[in-house]
């Protein structure tokens, strides 16, 4: 049965091909669209022919972002299985060094300095000669030079992963996927002032430079963190507990780390207090440039149509909790305009937040009361009554919005959040969460078996009907779960499947009502409402 089953993979590529091409051939025009070539840089800021900005834009329609998910999902499934295994084990076993390449990539600039060469690409002598030059800018010594023949093996790697283009030998050209991690800054401005480089870019270089560092060496230590009475992982504790005279001393106490992240920065403190260190103050801000980035991961104005917010009644008050400097409440405010935002989050955010909006068009909002800020921490209890400029006081809010927060959690700390919320709830409030729901590999056909009738929005497989592709999509959505990882790496937290989060929320006082994907991702809005 296997030739059947890899036939049908073939079938799903070809018939989801078919359709990807149906949707650009009926664009009007003189000659079909062609779909973008991955030989070819989009770079963000450049300027494009109608073409190639009709047909990046088209990339993201609905139903080719379904057909392309189809046909990454079953190539990975197809290669899985015919892939020697043998060689499928070297890859996944050593798939640290794509992340090590792509973040030498990106630190060395080497992706501006390809882009200022052009399609023709550059030879390696000259890549590692302008690496030199660039990094004179950043204080170095002029005479440190990158080893060409280390970096053709670089570019090499990331050109089999088709994250470059060898066009000649020893000679590197961008692509769609290098372009993506475009800083935009030309190779002289880099020079001039290197530490400019991530300014009012959208994040994509910073993203990594943040995955390759804290995240990767994080990532390292996790068998480690979970397996502490292995041999390893008690002489990795040893190693970083020696006296000042570098000897291991029995009377020291060992260190307390809890997640992958206390080992790989031998540190006991959480990542986020980390990062507030006078030494992090670099990291710090990259990881703001960062965020910035990851937002692409779900897109902002989703959240418009994920929940009925227009039928709520004029100045209903909406809770925007750990709500950063609040993006999605601006959003909402905009789309809802008889809505009224309350932004919380740590002091530190609020206070700089309402300067962020300063010179753009949502200034108003703030003006006019219908987004405004609260310095309030999630772990403390919420304050009795809402006192909303122009409405006077609210009992209890319409919703809790929460986005992009409990995945930063454990259990027991979510726990903690959602109760206190649920003890300041009304009987009508809801609550909205807005995180990556993680499907099962398999289909969830017991999901909400306790509950009787299937939750509302719920899905039991992504596959389409009859194919043998995994009920996830597998490689399809691959990126949701590598974050799930590095969740549980950096912050011993996670993504969680609609069963951990509808158990989680239960334990807290909410009951799932409702959940609804974004599309194109597994970013999901998962409503509650008081059990
Ligand atoms: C991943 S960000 C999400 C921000 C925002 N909701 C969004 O979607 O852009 C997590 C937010 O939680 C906030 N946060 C962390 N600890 C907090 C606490 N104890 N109380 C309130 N907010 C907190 C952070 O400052 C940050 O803005």
């Amino acid at each position: 049965m296997t030739f059947a089953t890899l036939r049908a993979l073939h079938t799903v590529i070809g018939d989801a091909l078919a359709e990807m091409e149906k949707v650009y051939r009926a664009q009007p025009g003189d000659r079909p669209l062609d779909y973008p070539s991955l030989d070819v840089p989009f770079y963000k800021n450049a300027k494009h022919g109608p073409e190639a900005e009709a047909a990046e834009q088209l990339a993201s329609d609905p139903a080719v972002v379904v057909a392309a998910s189809h046909i990454v999902a079953a190539c990975g499934q197809l290669a899985a299985s015919v892939h020697r295994p043998f060689f499928s084990l070297v890859e996944g076993a050593k798939a640290e060094h794509v992340t090590t390449c792509l973040q030498f990539l990106e630190a060395s600039n080497t992706v501006e300095i390809l882009r200022a060469a052009g399609p023709e690409g550059m030879h390696v002598d000259d890549i590692a000669h302008r690496i030199g030059e660039l990094s004179e800018g950043s204080g170095k010594d002029a005479s440190a030079r990158v080893d060409a023949s280390k970096l053709s093996h670089i570019l090499r790697l990331l050109a089999t992963y088709h994250w470059l283009r060898e066009v000649r030998p020893d000679v590197f050209a961008n692509n769609r996927l290098s372009a993506l991690v475009d800083s935009g800054k030309t190779p002289e401005e880099l020079r001039a002032a290197p530490e400019k480089k991530y300014d009012g870019t959208d994040g994509l270089a910073a993203f990594v430079a943040m995955c390759g560092d804290e995240f990767f060496k994080s990532s390292a230590y996790m068998t480690d963190a979970l397996l502490p009475w292995t041999e390893r992982a008690t002489s990795l504790r040893k190693l970083s507990n020696k006296d000042g005279a570098g000897a291991t001393s029995l009377t020291v106490r060992e260190p307390k780390y809890e997640s992958p992240f206390n080992f790989a920065f031998r540190t006991e403190l959480g990542y986020f207090d980390w990062m507030e260190l006078p030494e992090n103050k670099g990291r710090l801000a990259e990881f703001g440039r960062a965020m910035t980035g990851a937002r692409l991961w779900e897109v902002a104005e989703n959240v418009i149509e994920a929940f009925p917010w227009n039928e709520l009644p004029k100045d209903s008050v909406v809770i925007d909790v750990g709500g950063g400097v609040g993006s999605t409440s601006v959003v909402l405010a905009n789309a809802y305009p008889h809505l009224r935002f309350v932004v919380e989050d740590r002091k530190q955010v609020v206070d700089i937040a309402p300067s962020i909006w300063g010179s753009t068009p949502h200034a108003e909002l703030l003006g006019l009361g219908r987004v405004s800020y609260l310095a309030q921490d999630f772990f403390q209890p919420q304050p009795p009554h809402i006192d909303i400029a122009g409405v006077g006081i609210v009992s209890f809010p319409s919703v809790y919005l929460m986005r992009g927060c409990t995945h930063n959690w454990p259990d027991r700390d979510v726990q903690r959040m959602l109760r206190l919320l649920r003890d300041s709830a009304g009987p009508s409030t809801k609550l909205l969460l807005v995180e990556v729901i993680l499907p099962l590999a398999c289909s969830d056909d017991t999901e909400h078996e306790d509950a009787g009738a299937p939750l509302p929005g719920a899905e039991r497989t992504l596959a389409p009907a009859g194919s043998p592709l995994l009920a996830n999509l597998g490689k399809a959505h691959a990126s949701e779960y590598l974050l799930d990882i590095s969740m549980m790496a950096v912050l011993n937290a996670k993504e969680r499947t609609l069963r951990e989060l509808s158990t989680l929320a239960l334990s807290a006082g909410w009951k799932v009502s409702r959940v609804t994907r974004a599309r194109g991702s597994l970013w999901a809005y998962t409503t509650a409402e008081p059990a």
